[in-house]
């Protein structure tokens, strides 16, 4: 098998609203894919697609080799962005009756319910009610549920919400550790922190559709590093060859595009004028810095687009 997923120009209307204009993505075998994209950008739509819970107006869905994804179901683990678990019901059992919804006999549900809540700082709450627990506990136990079954594809949307640092960490280390069973993992998220520590690879969606497809190394060199410059005094007039650099602070900072000649002509210029660098240094461009450039700032709620160049790296 290639692709894990293989999906091409899917799209979903929601009566008037293409929710999905426009969505390319791959998975390969055993990696861990984000998938990004400020709230509303159609990565929920485009999740409940590759299950077959929806049914694309447009484009093609290959899942696990099949093009109907329902009936590689009990392959798959899933954890929905809506958090629903039964109260009443113990963490054991919840565990067990998941992975009983996609084919694991209930006993060895059980089995691994334990071992899997032990394993993972809940012991204590093995025989627990779901509505004796916190919500980041209640939020780690669903997460177990969603792979108890060994799933060869775990899709996860937007996992981290809702938990705090402590467990966003651990929540990664379980998702390398599934990793490193085998399993391939797509999982949704607009904090770029834990997609650019954990992804092979990532798909970035802006407003329906794939804007850039490519490792996190690739998406960081779509945009230049910047130098920073502090001096003494303030530079004589703009520096050679670099009009960026009359945009100067207050503080005396002066920042610009790394030229791609590097620093050396910079720095020569700078000493031969006679100018007293306090501190020059390259600042390389984050996951963030890339995100923002391209489909706007995921903090902002009206979810504004900032216009930038779009980049498509082939995958
Ligand atoms: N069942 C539905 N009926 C009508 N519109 C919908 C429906 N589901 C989603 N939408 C709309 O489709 C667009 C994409 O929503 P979707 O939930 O896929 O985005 P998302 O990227 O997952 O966002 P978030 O990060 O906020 O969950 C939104 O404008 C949303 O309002």
């Amino acid at each position: 098998m290639e692709f894990a997923i293989a999906a091409h120009g899917l799209q979903k209307r929601f009566g008037d609203k293409l929710a999905v204009a426009g969505v390319d993505l791959i998975a390969r075998p055993g990696e861990i894919l984000g998938f990004l994209g400020q709230n509303g950008a159609g990565k929920t739509t485009t999740i409940r697609m590759l299950l077959g819970i929806l049914t694309p107006d447009g484009g093609t869905v290959e899942v696990l080799g099949s093009r109907q994804p329902l009936t590689v179901a009990g392959r798959i683990g899933y954890l929905p962005e809506e958090r629903g678990l039964y109260p009443a019901m113990t963490t054991r059992e919840t565990i067990a009756f998941m992975g009983a919804l996609r084919g694991l006999p209930l006993a060895e549900g059980r089995r691994r319910a334990e071992a899997l809540l032990a394993r993972h700082g809940l012991k204590a709450e093995i025989g627990a009610k779901i509505r004796t627990l916190s919500k980041g506990m209640a939020q780690k136990v669903q997460l177990l549920g969603s792979f108890v079954h060994g799933p060869d594809l775990i899709i996860l949307d937007e996992p981290f919400s809702g938990l705090d640092p402590v467990n966003q960490q651990a929540l990664e280390r379980i998702i390398a550790g599934e990793r490193a069973r085998g399993a391939t993992i797509l999982f949704s998220t607009h904090i770029m922190s834990h997609a650019e520590r954990l992804c092979d690879n990532l798909v970035i969606v802006g407003a329906g559709r794939t804007r850039f497809t490519g490792t996190v190394a690739e998406a960081r060199a779509v945009l230049p590093a910047q130098v920073v410059l502090k001096t003494g005094h303030p530079l004589n007039g703009p520096l050679a060859g670099m009009p960026a650099a009359s945009a100067q602070a207050a503080d005396g900072t002066y920042r610009f595009a790394l030229p791609e000649e590097g620093l050396e002509p910079i720095l020569r210029h700078l000493l031969d004028s006679g100018a007293s660098i306090r501190e020059i240094s390259v600042e390389r461009p984050d996951l963030h810095d890339v995100f923002v450039a391209m489909v706007g700032d995921p903090d902002e709620e009206d979810g504004a687009h900032v216009g930038a160049p779009m980049a498509e790296v082939a995958p």
